[in-house]
């Protein structure tokens, strides 16, 4: 009896302790979950594979990837590439504590080995570390070139350059049936405006060496969006070795430095000769160089990566904007038609080129071209930026050096700030104060903060110049008469996205 009572006791206190002990650990792992999580935890992250982290999880079109994960793990999310921490970030709110609120923290660029190579190891605006050196190029660049006062002073590069765009289509538009590579002229149009505003001249128009630079910016969009394994998982650096990738980024960091150099020596007679009016860039940094002597920042390696970055900045990003708006426009008949309605109302008969001083009034047009950055930023993904030090953002911690994808492309797209989103739809700027400086989050095509776009208003004028003119002087239509919608719009991947197809049209002069 005493041997059944004290079974019966102790199997009773096995009992309980047991549950309490299940109860009290599970206790204590959600209280530690949710303490952590809201002190010190790191952002979701989708499981990841040895070696290769998330990178297996990316398809060709980055930005479309990181929308879909995104979905499923939230507007912040922590992934690997390789052993790299990628912080991603997919929505307004969580942008503006990045670009904003922890500005300076997240002010710095990530190295890779292909801007290392080509931008002069990182003495270029767009990849230089955050700090003094970096601040005094942008602001060179800021006040000598991009700012509105020298904007405006290169109203007739860009006016006659449209001109020449006008006068090239006109030309290949012999017959009603005659296709026009719409993509390239437009191309030459982006390349020979910053040329002449950056180098004095139009290098494309000069026989050999025309070919070779024409080569050198082609190669330079190309490589810049191939992925250097070495960038993600270092001990996996001698694959570039052994497939070549290496051989070419040294190859055209030759070939390129080559060139700069030519145009460097080329201006060193006449930049201190020039009057004020007719310095281009390369004359102003060389002034600038040599009047401040020893204590200029600013050498002779920095002069030639300040040039190579306004191209590899700014053209390929403007040529692919106006390529995706008249894109849009074809798929949607009835808005090129407004469009051309509030240009030709605007301007009448001219049969001149339309100047800038005519562009007063023409609100559309500039929806357009906005609703154009909203569902095409031609940097979707804008430029990587690095952690400096460790941050908390939206009660995550992020550690120092973790780097950070903006995903405009997803932001733009967010049906909490957009009515349909996915549509074309201008109207949605048209009495709308919304902008692209960088103060609206949901609308960032040019990013924001210290590390955003200076070029805004240098691409801006090209944009409208240009597309007012191919509005009042042609009439539009897709080769064989194929109907709008059934336009190819397919992306083509790397760092921008421009069209994977160049654009064919019909261009039919309008005479009024
Ligand atoms: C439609 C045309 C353009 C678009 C969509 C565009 C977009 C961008 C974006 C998204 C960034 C990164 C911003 C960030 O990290 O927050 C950037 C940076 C930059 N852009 Fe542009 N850009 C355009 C035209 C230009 C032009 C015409 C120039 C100069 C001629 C230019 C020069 C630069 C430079 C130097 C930077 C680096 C700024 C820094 O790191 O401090 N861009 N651009």
């Amino acid at each position: 009896m005493l041997n059944l009572l004290s079974k019966t006791l102790s199997s009773l206190l096995e009992d309980f302790s047991f549950k309490y002990l299940v109860f009290l650990a599970i206790f204590l792992i959600l209280i530690y979950r949710w303490f952590s999580r809201s002190t010190n935890s790191s952002p979701p992250s989708p499981p990841k594979l040895p070696v290769i982290g998330n990178l297996h999880q990316l398809g060709p079109h980055i930005h479309r990837s990181l929308n879909s994960l995104a979905q499923r793990h939230g507007p912040l999310m922590l992934l690997h590439f390789g052993s790299v921490p990628v912080l991603v970030v997919s929505s307004d709110d969580a942008a503006c504590e990045i670009m904003k609120t922890h500005d300076i923290t997240f002010a710095n660029r990530p190295k890779n080995i292909f801007f290392k190579k080509v931008c002069y190891n990182f003495k270029d605006v767009a990849t230089a570390p955050y700090g003094e050196y970096w601040r005094q190029v942008k602001s060179i660049c800021v006040l000598n070139l991009l700012s509105n006062k020298r904007v405006r002073s290169f109203r007739i590069v860009r006016e006659e350059e449209t001109e020449s765009l006008i006068t090239k289509i006109r030309q290949s538009s012999t017959s009603t049936s005659s296709v026009v590579n719409l993509s390239e002229m437009l191309a030459t149009l982006t390349n020979d405006v910053v040329c002449r505003v950056a180098m004095g001249s139009k290098y494309c128009d000069r026989g050999e060496r025309g070919k070779v630079f024409k080569e050198l910016t082609s190669e330079l969009s190309i490589l810049m969006s191939r992925i250097h394994i070495g960038d993600y998982i270092p001990w996996l650096a001698w694959v570039s070795r052994l497939n070549g990738l290496d051989a070419k980024f040294d190859n055209l960091a030759k070939r390129f430095d080559e060139f700069l150099e030519m145009v460097v020596q080329e201006h060193i007679g006449d930049a201190l000769i020039k009057n004020k009016d007719q310095k281009d860039l390369v004359d102003i940094l060389l002034c600038m160089q040599k009047e401040r002597g020893d204590d200029s920042l600013i050498d002779g390696v920095s002069i030639k990566a300040i040039i190579l970055d306004m191209f590899a900045a700014g053209t390929e990003t403007s040529f692919t904007l106006i390529e995706w708006t008249m894109s849009e426009l074809l798929r949607h008949p009835k808005i090129m038609e407004k469009l051309q309605n509030e240009v030709r109302g605007i301007v009448g008969n001219k049969t001149d080129i339309i100047t800038e001083g005519d562009l007063v009034g023409m609100h559309y047009l500039k929806a357009v071209i906005k609703e154009t950055l909203r569902l095409h930023p031609p940097i979707p993904l804008l430029l990587p930026r690095m952690s400096s030090q460790d941050a908390t953002i939206n009660g995550y911690s992020i550690k120092a050096n973790t780097h950070v994808i903006v995903n405009a492309w997803q932001i733009g797209r967010d049906p909490k700030s957009y009515n349909n989103p996915e549509e074309y739809e201008p109207e949605r700027f048209l009495n709308s104060t919304l902008d692209y400086k960088g103060n609206d989050f949901h609308y960032i095509p040019f990013g924001a903060g210290r590390r955003g776009c200076p070029g805004i208003q240098f691409a801006m004028a090209v944009q409208e110049i240009a597309l007012a003119n191919l509005m009042h002087k042609f009439d539009w239509a897709l080769p064989n008469a194929a109907r709008g919608e059934d336009l190819d719009m397919t992306e083509s991947t790397g760092a921008s996205v421009c069209r994977v197809y160049p654009l064919k049209v019909v261009a039919l002069p309008y005479s009024g």
